[in-house]
């Protein structure tokens, strides 16, 4: 077993141990997290829950078919959500605090700023966090969709040092072990590449929504931003007394040596690219080597319809090297491609600057 320390953690609950019956909340695993979260706060340290489980919580409530419709998930998550709450906050004597979130919290800067400065303010204040997503206004397109990412957002927003997800699985393994017996646990991953996704099965259980995938996903997102990740099973006690006593019996995903700033994780992780921008090869070294902002006169082409204000992705012979932060629409930056800041006016009638992307909003990726 390896070794670990950590001062802040998002410990991230998925439904399997929320709901393990799959239609209402239960606290049979959620004694053994509480008591290493209240053990771990006394050691100083700060703890923000990511609890999945509403929608399988409020499952008894709503009548439904089978399969039930978008707007009955939703009026079970509103149900549930009370009750996996009230299922926390029972065995705390401390406040707890809920936070519901929808991926245009984590998209939009003020908001995203907002939940930071929120979430500091409860931690200042010993409140322990209860995130979940805000299923009732969140749909599709609109969604982060699955709580693993939602908890790699919400441990980049806390600037937590350490994730750890709490499944109903040892770790990863090599194979996913309800289909192959013979799968290993993998103890540590030191680098997250498509080998690694190759791994990763579906959800294990009924009320499981992304499985091993979704997992590595929020491991390579926090990786990235130096963040450490677990992955535990929550549904063994004994695995809560590793962790206090400093060893990892699942799996650990080591972070980068050189992480992104808090502004490059959210360019990177939580913005989506709504346009792409073609650019030179001089171009492309600018932006790589001298940290230059991206300027008209080495853009070749333009694609998508995006406004001012809006993500691109910058890319070289078609292959995305940067994103950023659009200063102009698609249909203006079509008009000043290859141009310098004098033409600007006399091509489109104004001018917001000579830079197309500014290096304070751009990420190399
Ligand atoms: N390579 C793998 N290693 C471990 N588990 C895997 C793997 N591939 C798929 N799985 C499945 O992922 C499940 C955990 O994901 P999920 O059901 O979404 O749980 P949660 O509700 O905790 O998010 C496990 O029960 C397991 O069946
Ligand atoms: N927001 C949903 C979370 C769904 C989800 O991601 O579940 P899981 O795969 O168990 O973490 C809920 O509370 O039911």
């Amino acid at each position: 077993m390896s070794e670990f320390s950590w001062q802040r953690a998002v410990i991230k609950v998925g439904s399997a141990l929320i709901s393990p019956d799959g239609h209402q909340c239960s606290a049979k695993y959620l004694l053994a997290i509480a008591r290493f979260i209240t053990e771990s706060r006394e050691q100083g340290k700060q703890v923000i829950i990511v609890s999945s489980g509403s929608v399988a919580a409020g499952r008894s409530v709503i009548a439904h078919k089978t399969h039930p419709s978008i707007a009955e998930k939703q009026a079970m998550a509103a149900v549930g959500q009370m009750q996996m709450m009230e299922n926390w906050s029972r065995f705390f004597d401390f406040p707890c605090a809920q936070v519901l979130l929808t991926y245009d919290d984590f998209h939009d800067r003020s908001r995203y700023v907002n939940i930071k400065n929120t979430v500091r303010e409860l931690l200042n204040n010993n409140v322990l966090p209860i995130v979940n997503e805000n299923d009732t206004t969140s749909v599709d397109v609109l969604k982060v969709g699955d709580n693993d990412n939602l908890a790699a957002y919400a441990a980049m927003v806390a600037e937590a040092d350490t994730l750890i997800i709490c499944s109903d699985i040892d770790g990863l393994y090599d194979a996913d072990p309800r289909i192959n017996p013979q799968a290993k646990l993998i103890p540590v991953v030191n680098n997250i590449d498509g080998s690694i996704y190759e791994l990763a099965g579906g959800p294990g259980s009924k009320v499981g929504t992304g499985g091993m995938r979704t997992k590595i996903e929020a491991a390579d997102k926090c990786a990235e931003s130096g963040i450490q990740t677990l992955i535990v099973n929550g549904s063994k006690g004994e695995v809560f007394d590793a962790l206090l006593d400093s060893r990892i019996p699942g799996t650990r995903f080591v972070p980068a040596k050189t992480p992104d700033t808090a502004k490059e994780q959210w360019l990177k992780h939580t913005l989506i690219a709504t346009g792409r921008i073609e650019v030179d090869q001089g171009a492309k070294k600018a932006l790589i080597q001298t940290g230059a902002s991206l300027l008209p006169v080495g853009i070749t082409g333009v694609e998508g319809d995006f406004t001012a204000g809006d993500a691109v992705e910058i890319c070289h012979n078609n292959v995305p090297f940067a994103k950023g932060v659009a200063l102009y629409s698609a249909a203006d930056l079509n008009a000043i491609k290859g141009l310098y800041s004098e033409d600007f006016e006399n091509v489109i009638g104004y001018s917001s600057g000579e830079a197309a992307v500014h290096r304070d909003d751009l990420a190399l990726l």
